[in-house]
């Protein structure tokens, strides 16, 4: 924490490589928590604001005061290409934690999306960029920016502990935290569990063909 901030910063925290990352962006979410014992989802009330987003990247954890986003911004200069930004903005309603000028940055500095516990706004401009945003849902209200706030602590996001450097995967069903060191592990089963439903997938295919129309 600077003298001339009130937001607490850590840094130097593991990040996934870069190999772990691609991994997990083949996969679909509720296969991912299929081989995590059905857990660590975020409760399903975070989704994507524009239809088809999809994100996978190593947490940047963000507390913020609800409705304000001073830790927010200071993120901007801790945000590593790979990042995926983690906001815990308390669930509030009555204030966008961010919007379309802060995903524009966080879109060139490398973050592969955000996922906010709270709301945003600037839907329209931010599906046009394309940049993956989870949310609780949209107001137009713009944020205050007082702090105090956290970055690169542990924080919670939608009920689930997020650690700086674990992996998030989110598509179009929700959002799973996957424990950096359960990397190597859950990326095995995740692969046998795709196996598995391609397979079932083949076996509808060969009922097709033995049903007489
Ligand atoms: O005003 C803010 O801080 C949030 C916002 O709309 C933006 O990032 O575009
Ligand atoms: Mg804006």
């Amino acid at each position: 924490m600077s003298e001339s901030s009130n937001v607490r910063v850590h840094t130097g925290w593991q990040r996934p490589t870069a190999a772990v990352l691609k991994a997990f962006s083949g996969f679909q979410v509720a296969n991912i928590g299929d081989a995590m014992e059905r857990l660590g989802f975020t409760d399903g009330g975070i989704s994507g604001i524009w239809s088809g987003a999809r994100a996978v990247g190593s947490a940047l954890p963000v507390l913020t005061v609800a409705g304000d986003n001073r830790a927010v911004i200071e993120a901007l200069d801790h945000i590593q290409p790979g990042d995926l930004l983690a906001i815990n903005a308390f669930g509030f309603s009555g204030r966008a934690i961010i919007g379309d000028n802060l995903a524009q940055r966080f879109d060139v500095l490398g973050a592969t999306g955000a996922i906010v516990d709270g709301y945003v706004r600037d839907k329209v401009i931010i599906e046009r960029l394309g940049f993956p945003v989870f949310a609780r849902g949209l107001t137009p209200a713009g944020p205050f920016k007082n702090g105090p706030g956290t970055i690169g602590e542990a924080v919670a996001i939608g009920g689930v502990v997020v650690n700086p450097g674990d992996i998030i995967a989110a598509d179009e069903d929700g959002i799973i935290v996957v424990p950096l060191h359960r990397a190597d592990e859950v990326i095995v089963a995740v692969a046998e569990i795709e196996a598995l439903e391609a397979s079932k997938d083949a076996e509808v295919e060969q009922m097709k063909v033995h049903i007489v129309r």
